[in-house]
């Protein structure tokens, strides 16, 4: 039996959007999660197809990446499957949980908390990685969300994206990032979950920040030349260029004299905002440099 509940089915570019729910034991909670299904994607055959995991932002569902990034168009087009996990537990109980848009609900911050009350539940990292990915290579055995599979993301999702492609080399094939939060130790909203999930010391900090783990990072085993993060920041993203939320150019800075020097490849595109206009504009190019690295 699926543990899957299917909430909706949407015919979408030729393929199916799937609207799916299921309890999780990572966040003792049930999980919404989007699976864009190509129409390259067929049930009946032993033809697996490549994957893209999408992370979201603060304040996001599945719904956000999977209705405004574009990603199932090109998906459609080039035949390669999308998974919008959401971006926190929801409805765990915990008190203060609703209270701020850049922490609790839609602010897990993909990590896994150390301390009361919330580590019962924002376990976000082990819930996409040890819980999600699996469960959908055995529901859907020929979307290969084990072997064959990029990750992106937007924002704080733009940093999970990163941080689990680093923290974990070679399972991604390749990782690219929308206006990411690069440096979370040093920045407000890194503060703020960080400091709540993880506790006072800062060493656990490190162990998520990309700035930090790229220190160590010693390369992707699946790629033997021309290994690149691929980043596009907005020169009008008013989270940056006012807030300084995002410091892409720490990572820049921090990859030097280490196994990705040279290869963050960050561009700042002028006059684009932090929005979902942003992002589907530069999509495209995303999409085709996570082809240059998954097998078709
Ligand atoms: N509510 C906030 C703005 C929140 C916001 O802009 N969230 C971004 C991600 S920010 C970093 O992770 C987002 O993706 N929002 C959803 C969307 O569809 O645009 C405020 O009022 O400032």
């Amino acid at each position: 039996m699926s543990k899957f509940t299917i909430k909706e089915t949407i015919s979408l570019f030729d393929g199916k959007l799937l609207k799916l729910s299921h309890e999780s034991t990572s966040t003792k909670t049930s999980m919404d999660v989007n699976i864009y299904l190509p129409p390259q994607y067929e049930e009946s055959n032993n033809k697996e197809i490549p994957v893209i995991l999408y992370l979201a932002g603060l304040t996001c569902s599945p719904q956000n990446g999977a209705e405004k990034s574009f990603l199932p168009y090109f998906a459609s087009k080039k035949g390669f499957g999308v998974i919008f996990p959401d971006t926190s537990p929801r409805g765990a109980g915990i008190k203060g949980e609703d209270e701020n848009w850049d922490f609790g609900t839609g602010a897990g911050f993909y990590v896994d908390s150390l301390v009361e009350p919330w580590k019962e539940n924002y376990n976000m990292y082990s819930y996409i990685l040890k819980e999600l990915l699996p469960l959908i290579k055995i529901e859907f055995k020929n979307l290969d969300s084990i072997n064959n599979i990029s990750i992106t993301g937007h924002s704080m999702g733009g940093y999970g994206a990163i941080m689990m492609y680093l923290r974990n080399p070679g399972k991604f094939k390749s990782c690219s990032a929308f206006a990411p939060i690069c440096n979370p130790s040093i920045v407000p909203w890194g503060e703020k979950c960080f400091g709540n999930y993880l506790g006072n010391d800062k060493s656990e900090w490190y162990k998520y920040d990309p700035c930090y783990l790229i220190k160590e990072y010693l390369g992707n085993p699946l790629i033997k030349n021309d290994e690149k993060i691929l980043i596009h920041v907005g020169s009008k993203d008013p989270f940056d260029f006012r807030d300084n939320q995002l410091r892409c150019k720490n990572l820049v800075e921090s990859a030097k004299n280490t196994k990705l020097d040279g290869k963050i490849d960050l561009k700042i595109v002028e006059g684009y905002d932090h929005s979902y206009y942003f992002i589907s504009t530069f999509v495209p190019e995303h999409v085709e440099f996570h082809l240059k690295y998954l097998t078709k």
